[in-house]
């Protein structure tokens, strides 16, 4: 995946200005990190073709799975129902991975969305989104994977289910909770990436991530 100078602007404003970045489908699992309004959403947008109104040049290949911020299955649907429905739009979708997932976590296809928990929420659309073979998978802020057990299922289904080789980006805030499992990390502000390194890069100059990120992105 290739962009090369890029600008994307809504109006006037500048959302990334002039932006390089060569990612590899290299099975790691990536963080866009940066503070509000620094471009995350936009890069994002711009990686899965949602923004076709650019100054530069883009080149992706592969195929996409997206976890958008916000819930995107009907309520009133079962659980079963949104796996039927996924099947007829994905037909990258692997149905079988998802039922191994939902068993893992003894969550029954009967239930209806609307009678399940926040946490199961989020592990039914993680699910779904990684039960897809997809090239990428593309997060967007995910979920509040703020506690232990969320925390614990959130990489679980990361690092054990997706397609073999496969690379993550994932936009998050969640640097305390979810940093550990990031391999390389895309720092990003006012539009501009700041940096692209390995954790290893990161931290032979930063003692943590959360450091890097307050040394580079500032208060
Ligand atoms: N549709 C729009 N019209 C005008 N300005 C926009 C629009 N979408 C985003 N922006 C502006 O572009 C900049 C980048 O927005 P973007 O949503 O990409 O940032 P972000 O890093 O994802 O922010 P956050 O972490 O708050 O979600 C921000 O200043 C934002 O206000």
């Amino acid at each position: 995946m290739l962009l090369k100078n890029i600008t994307v602007k809504y109006g006037r404003k500048v959302a990334l200005d002039n932006i390089s970045l060569t990612l590899r489908n290299d099975g790691k699992i990536v963080g866009i990190l940066g503070d509000n309004g620094s471009g995350k959403t936009t890069l994002v947008n711009l990686i899965l073709k949602n923004i076709n109104k650019f100054k530069g040049q883009r080149e992706i290949e592969g195929s996409f799975s997206y976890m958008p911020d916000r819930y995107f299955l009907y309520e009133s649907m079962t659980i079963k129902e949104s796996i039927d429905l996924f099947k007829s739009v994905y037909s990258d979708f692997d149905e079988q991975r998802m039922y191994k997932i939902l068993q893992k976590f003894s969550i029954s296809p009967q239930l209806k969305l609307h009678d399940c928990s926040k946490g199961m929420h989020e592990q039914v659309h993680l699910a779904l989104v990684f039960s897809r073979n997809t090239d990428f998978y593309v997060l967007d802020e995910p979920l509040s994977a703020t506690d232990p057990i969320k925390r614990r299922y959130f990489m679980d289904i990361i690092q054990n289910y997706r397609r073999k080789n496969s690379t993550v980006l994932m936009v998050t805030h969640l640097i305390r909770d979810l940093g550990d499992m990031l391999e390389d990390v895309i720092f990003i502000k006012d539009g501009h990436i700041l940096s692209h390194n390995s954790r290893a890069e990161i931290l032979a100059v930063d003692k943590t991530l959360e450091d890097a990120y307050i040394r580079r992105i500032g208060q």
